[in-house]
């Protein structure tokens, strides 16, 4: 599937940090600036000479020093001569000369005296005590992101950190997702006695946002080859990078999808359940993927096929995190398909979270998780490791 969506050619964008969140870096950040931009206190306190403290060490382990001028954070502070003590505040540049800073609190009297009045600091001091140094976190000329990272909350604080007020990232893959069948109809709408509402263009909707995808456009479609045609005519001229669409891929008689995207598609039986019958096909010069109809199968197919495709391809961010682990109660598997259970993940064993029936919408809605259990004979007892995908 990753080479169908191959030519999905990551595409630059510019955004404002506010609208960065989630979205993949395209180019390597280099710092601008260094963090931290100047030498600064990192305590509210007394900027003093580190070497005074040894000097002129007397009564008590402590010596005396002659406070100067205050120096609050956002303001540029005079040098600092020998023997003087300078009031200081978390984040203030360090005084030219200083090289040390002690915390109000270890002061005798523990307070800013006015400027003339004598304080009392504990002797020896070492050089560079509560001092942040300038570039100890990022230097000047450094990458500071990376390409392909997704941006979380600290690393667009660190580009606003940089003075950097906008990002190049990667464009959003835009898709246009269909739901097929005379039977579904949208949520809210009137429902006649033989049909359903629309669950997987919801489904595929959050999928495909939460993996980083714009929808552009999602449609109902009838079983009418006619319309599905016209409507994809219609949805081309949207641009869109991607269509994705749920049912009328299997062994039926109005299987719409299947009718109009067969020729020149590929339409195949994967040896999962949930998520058997699949296809890929070119439309308008665009691929289009070709889900089940079932809602559990739309689903898993997406967790399966889909996002990691995505993830190859255009480094879709939100990839699944994986982890082996036990099973909490024996399982059986099929005998010739990989099967995908829904299933609850503890935090030490995976159980299942209904049967294995790709209509048991609610008990994937109850699942935090997938167990991937492979073609087999046997029994799984209870503690087999299987493949646990964590959805939430
Ligand atoms: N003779 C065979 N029949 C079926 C096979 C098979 O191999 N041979 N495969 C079964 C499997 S497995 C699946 S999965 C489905 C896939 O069928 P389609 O992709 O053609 O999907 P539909 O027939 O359109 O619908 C299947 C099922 O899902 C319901 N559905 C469809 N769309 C939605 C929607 N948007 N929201 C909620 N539910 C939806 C639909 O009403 C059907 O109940 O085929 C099996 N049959
Ligand atoms: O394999 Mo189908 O996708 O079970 O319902
Ligand atoms: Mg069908």
């Amino acid at each position: 599937m990753a080479d169908v969506l191959r030519d999905l050619v990551p595409r630059t964008e510019t955004v404002p940090l506010r609208r960065a969140l989630g979205r993949v870096l395209a180019r390597d950040l280099v710092a601008p600036l260094s963090l931290q931009p100047f030498d600064n206190s990192q305590m509210d306190g007394f900027a003093i000479r580190a070497a005074d403290s040894r000097a002129a060490a007397g009564e008590g382990g402590s010596a005396a020093f002659v406070v100067v001028e205050p120096v609050p954070a956002g303001h540029v502070p005079g040098p600092l001569a020998p023997g003087r003590a300078a009031p200081i505040m978390t984040g203030a540049p360090l005084p030219p000369g200083a090289d040390a800073v002690v915390p109000v609190e270890e002061a005798l009297p523990r307070a800013y005296p006015v400027p003339g009045a004598t304080v009392r600091l504990p002797a020896g001091q070492r050089p560079g005590r509560f001092v942040r140094r300038a570039g100890e976190d990022v230097a000047q000329g450094d990458p500071a992101l990376r390409a392909g990272q997704r941006l979380t909350p600290a690393r667009i604080g660190l580009a606003a950190a940089l003075g950097v007020a906008e990002l190049a990232v990667r464009a959003r893959p835009r898709a246009v997702v269909y739901s097929t069948g005379d039977e579904v109809v949208a949520p809210g709408a009137e429902r006649g006695p033989a049909q359903i509402y629309d669950a997987n263009a919801a489904i595929l909707r959050a999928q495909l946002e939460e993996a980083g995808v714009e929808v552009v456009g999602a449609h109902l479609v009838p079983d009418d080859a006619e319309a599905f045609t016209a409507r994809l005519a219609a949805d081309a001229a949207l641009a869109p990078d991607l269509f994705v669409s749920s049912g009328g891929v299997s062994e039926g008689a109005y299987e719409v999808v299947r009718q109009v995207l067969e020729p020149g598609g590929a339409f195949v039986h994967v040896a999962v359940q949930p998520g058997g019958p699949q296809g890929v096909a070119l439309a308008h010069g665009v691929p289009f993927l070709c889900l089940p109809g079932n809602p559990v199968s739309a689903l898993v197919s997406f967790e399966m096929f889909v996002r990691p495709a995505l993830t190859e391809v255009v480094g879709a961010p939100a990839a699944r995190a994986s982890l082996t682990g036990p099973l909490a109660q024996a399982a059986r598997p099929l005998p010739t398909r990989t099967q995908v259970r829904r299933a609850l993940w503890d935090g030490t064993t995976v159980r299942m979270a209904g049967g294995p029936g790709s209509h048991l919408l609610a008990a994937a809605a109850r699942a935090n998780a997938l167990a991937v259990l492979p073609p087999g004979d046997a029994e799984l007892p209870a503690g087999t490791p299987v493949e646990v995908l964590l959805l939430d």
